[in-house]
């Protein structure tokens, strides 16, 4: 398996809204976590591209070796967002035969963790056209999503996506795999401050950490 990674990011002066504090402030936090992420995915040997419409988030994807497209006409949302990705992708890497798509608010995410999950999937999902997940710290989200390169279904993420994947078919991998005790990182996305204090206590990328050491 060839794999990709897909990740969506809104605009900064809408993004990551529940973490307060200024629109600068703020935006300097999702810029400095997506760094962290595609450290990781281009670690772990996977090719990234970036669904957004805002031009200093493209800019950064491009710097740390990310692709970058701008939202699907006609379509909003998410789950829109990364089809629009997972096709733009496939477009311009052919090779790529299976894609995770990945939450760019994962600051301890490491490559060895995102390798371990790809592993499982692997190891675990049996027929071709499966799908599998990875439920986020609290278990009721999605950190990342892992199919077939080709699949044009939509994706459920959202509100209680974990049970909207699992209603959907795709194999739980927190619950089957043994590994996914290790990931913590992988799993701990960030929507409010207490999140982002947890993060640390696992430990954040270089990037976070420098926004967080500015803060101190
Ligand atoms: N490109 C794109 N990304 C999106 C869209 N909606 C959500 N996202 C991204 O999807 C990811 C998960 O969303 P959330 O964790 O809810 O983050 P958020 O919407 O920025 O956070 P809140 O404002 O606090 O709800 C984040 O990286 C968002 O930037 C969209 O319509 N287009
Ligand atoms: C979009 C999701 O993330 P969050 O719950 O952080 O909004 C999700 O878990 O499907």
């Amino acid at each position: 398996m060839t794999w990709g990674a897909v990740l969506a990011v809104k605009p900064l002066s809408a993004a990551k809204s529940r973490l307060g504090g200024s629109d600068e402030d703020r935006g300097g936090l999702v810029l400095a976590m997506l760094d962290d992420v595609l450290a990781a995915v281009t670690a772990a040997g996977l090719v990234a591209l970036v669904v957004t419409p805002d031009p200093e988030i493209a800019s950064l994807a491009a710097g740390a070796g990310a692709r970058a497209v701008g939202e699907p006409a006609g379509a909003a949302g998410l789950n829109a967002a990364f089809q629009h990705g997972q096709r733009a992708l496939l477009e311009r890497v052919s090779a790529v035969s299976s894609v995770v798509f990945l939450q760019a608010d994962l600051p301890a995410l490491t490559a060895t963790q995102l390798r371990s999950a790809l592993a499982a999937h692997t190891r675990l999902v049996e027929t071709e056209s499966a799908q599998s997940f990875v439920a986020d710290s609290t278990g009721t989200g999605t950190a990342a999503l892992l199919r077939p390169a080709d699949l044009p279904d939509a994706p459920f993420f959202g509100s209680d996506s974990a049970a909207a994947h699992r209603r959907a078919g795709a194999h739980d991998l927190v619950a089957r795999a043994a590994e996914a005790a290790g990931w913590t990182g992988l799993r701990r996305d960030v929507d409010t401050r207490a999140d982002l204090a947890d993060a640390a206590r696992i430990g954040v990328g270089p990037a976070t950490s420098r926004w967080l050491r500015a803060r101190s």
